[in-house]
């Protein structure tokens, strides 16, 4: 099937959007993530990513990306999953992260990582 690229413009369950500019010869991309979900009322600006995908022949390939929150909350995601091409072509990305938001002191370390899953389809 078709190589799997990440290139292009993706959104999620949340209504964030991802933009991924280019996938070098290696598997490396960077991009911007359009957050939906932020609780200050500011106007959102793009966080950066950078990742890598495997460039499997299948199309289902791998890969993990990370957003620096760094305009809102000194918080950084880390994204790994993968590429599925659903059963009418469409792909699908399944992902899991951690979210790792900056806490005080030491003895808050604990709370400060939070986990859960995230399907990004391809918008137009
Ligand atoms: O200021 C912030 C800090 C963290 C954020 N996390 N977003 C996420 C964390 C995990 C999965 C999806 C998202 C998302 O925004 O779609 C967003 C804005």
């Amino acid at each position: 099937g078709k190589l799997c690229d990440l290139t292009g413009w993706w959104e999620n369950d949340l209504g964030s959007k991802m933009h991924v500019l280019k996938v070098d010869s290696e598997g490396n991309f960077s991009g911007e993530y359009h957050t939906a979900v932020s609780s200050t009322d500011k106007p959102i600006q793009p966080s950066p990513l950078v990742g890598s995908q495997h460039l499997d022949k299948d199309g289902q390939c791998t890969f993990g990306f990370t957003v620096n929150w760094k305009k809102f909350s000194d918080s950084t995601a880390v994204f790994v999953g993968q590429c599925f091409s659903g059963d009418n072509g469409n792909e699908v990305l399944q992902t899991s992260w951690l979210l790792r938001e900056k806490v005080d002191s030491l003895p808050s370390d604990w709370k400060a990582t939070r986990t859960g899953h995230n399907t990004f389809i391809r918008t137009g």
